[in-house]
């Protein structure tokens, strides 16, 4: 059978969310589209779905809902053929998909480390006491707090653009940035350094790029399976597995990170309590086949370390 390929006439459509960082990897997948089967870009659509999360914006993420946040309509827009494909930041996406749907084609992964940004200070631990640090992530606020409970951290969202002002600003003395998104919108120059993984693990996925299809679609396949780079997919394929064996939902505190060596995947993963009082650290290494296994093990193993009651926090 051949390959019915799409024309500016009837072109692929590909869903995505609207921020600068969200469009930069759309138009990335397209290049990589129209590069590997030699098309003109106009064969393929960018069609920008706004989602819940993107129309609230004054409010902070974990008390309006879950990870669903900034994907449902895109996934729904896939599900009624609104578009043919969607592209996604991994480490935003829940482990399970909607029926219907796929999510096993990847990128090759970006930088995985945490950008510093701060127009102040070169680094974390030069901030003085009670220095007010900038997140609305809580694996970020976490990891800071295990490290320095000298510190204060407030709320922050928006993109970069409004972070940035914020710092000018002085609503914060420093804030954090995946440099993957920084080096996707051309950006890098905002951040002092790149923490190493040692220092603050990534979250999941940090730094991948996923593109979710229906699964009766043969033709996205055959098209993505072009694009999918397996290594990555390798290491997500671990990271993923430990996050569905915690549970992860946005209110747990997790980071992960997979690495390959050869034939060998050496996993890291950290638990915290959300204000920093505690932390749970691990780390394995197994051969490449038994990746999704290496995830779930450490999982169970960390979860009977944390012991009952340890997820359970409210504020
Ligand atoms: N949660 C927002 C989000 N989702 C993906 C990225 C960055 C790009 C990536 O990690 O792939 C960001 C912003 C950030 O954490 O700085």
């Amino acid at each position: 059978m051949t390959l019915q390929l799409p024309t500016p006439m009837a072109p692929l459509k590909l869903g995505t969310r609207g921020s600068p960082l969200a469009l930069a990897q759309a138009n990335e997948t397209r290049a990589r589209l129209a590069g590997a089967f030699d098309l003109p870009f106009e064969a393929f659509e960018i069609v920008v779905i706004k989602t819940t999360g993107d129309r609230i914006i004054d409010r902070p993420l974990k008390e309006i809902g879950g990870k669903g946040l900034f994907t449902r309509e895109i996934e729904d827009a896939l599900l009624s053929g609104g578009i043919d494909i969607a592209i996604h930041s991994m480490k935003d996406m829940p482990t399970l998909q909607p029926e219907g749907l796929l999510l096993d084609t990847y990128l090759p992964r970006e930088d995985v480390r945490d950008g510093f940004v701060s127009p102040g200070y070169a680094t974390l631990a030069d901030l003085p006491e009670g220095s007010k640090v900038g997140t609305s992530s809580l694996r970020r606020r976490a990891q800071v707090l295990v490290a320095y409970p000298h510190l204060e951290v407030v709320e922050f969202r928006g993109n970069v653009q409004t972070r940035l002002k914020k710092l000018e600003e002085g609503v914060a003395t420093c804030t954090f940035l995946a440099m993957a998104g920084l080096n996707r919108l051309d950006r890098a120059d905002v951040a002092q350094s790149a923490l190493d993984p040692s220092v603050m693990l990534p979250a999941i996925a940090q730094g991948a790029i996923g593109i979710e299809r229906r699964s009766d679609d043969s033709r996205a396949a055959e098209m993505l399976s072009a694009l999918h780079h397996k290594e990555t997919g390798q290491r997500l394929a671990a990271e993923r597995a430990f996050l569905a064996a915690l549970d992860g939902s946005c209110e747990t505190p997790i980071a992960g990170l997979a690495e390959l060596d050869g034939g060998t995947l050496h996993l890291r993963g950290e638990v915290l309590r959300p204000d920093g009082s505690q932390s749970i650290k691990d780390a394995r290494s197994a051969p490449i086949e038994d990746r999704a296994e290496l995830g779930r093990a450490m999982a169970a193993d960390m979860l009977r370390e944390a012991g009952p009651g340890f997820f359970d926090w409210r504020e």
